[in-house]
């Protein structure tokens, strides 16, 4: 019997002392924003974050690019995500966030503001990501018909010196099935948060209306910052 409530309280003790650590990491990163990029394959995020990271000096954080360099790192969890990743389905969350937290806590101390690029990829994902990172202040998402993305990422692995093991017709297929499953729930819980951008116009046209929202966010952010 002693024994036991000394294991229930050691367990409430470890509980207390994870909700403390969530929100310690939460509040350390509450002052700088956090911006979620959604949209499909080729709708032009890469674009538009480079063109953000210019103005306003953000950190860049792109999932894809994080699970790309596991792969090139020829880990054996590299391999496994390779596999995933070339069939165009998600790799379990557990491995994206935790490179989107390490990378969040080696960088956060000097950073601006995050970026966080193709993530979520599903409704889960977000849930997790607020809960053991940080919330999100704004989710862009940019819009863009099946046919444009298409015929964009074919374009652009074309043109590329070096092709990305997953951009090929097949995979691009599949990839953008991925994306229409999951988009709809993503879009329908954070809809509040949530700037949908025509992503099918001309490039500076669409950076004029994320200038736009982002000078909001961050005018807002000033202003919680003098009321704390
Ligand atoms: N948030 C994520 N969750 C699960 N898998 C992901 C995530 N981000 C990227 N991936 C994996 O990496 C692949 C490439 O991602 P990315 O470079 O963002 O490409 P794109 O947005 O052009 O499809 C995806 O098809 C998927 O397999």
């Amino acid at each position: 019997m002693l024994f036991m409530c000394h294991q229930m309280a050691m367990k409430k003790e470890a509980q207390e002392k994870l909700k403390a650590e969530q929100l310690r990491r939460a509040q350390a990163v509450s002052d700088i924003p956090i911006i979620w990029i959604l949209g499909g394959p080729g709708c032009g995020k890469g674009t538009q974050c480079a063109k953000i990271v210019e103005k306003y000096g953000f950190t860049h954080l792109s999932s894809g690019d994080l699970l790309r360099e596991e792969v090139a790192s020829g880990s054996d969890k590299g391999r496994q995500l390779q596999e995933i990743m070339t069939s165009g389905g998600l790799v379990p969350n557990a491995e994206v966030l935790s490179l989107l937290n390490a990378a969040v806590t080696r960088t956060k101390g000097s950073s601006k503001g995050f970026l966080i690029d193709g993530y979520p990829r599903e409704k889960n994902q977000g849930i997790e990501f607020e809960q053991k990172i940080a919330p999100a202040d704004l989710a862009l998402y940019f819009d863009c018909s099946e046919d444009t993305m298409l015929k964009r990422i074919l374009a652009r692995a074309n043109a590329a010196e070096v092709k990305r093991a997953d951009d090929n017709e097949e995979t691009i297929r599949s990839r953008l099935q991925t994306f229409k499953r999951n988009t709809s729930a993503i879009l329908e819980l954070y809809a509040e948060k949530t700037l949908t951008i025509n992503a099918e116009r001309d490039v500076d046209d669409i950076f004029m209306e994320v200038v736009e929202v982002i000078d909001c966010v961050l005018q807002k952010k000033e202003r919680a910052a003098k009321v704390c």
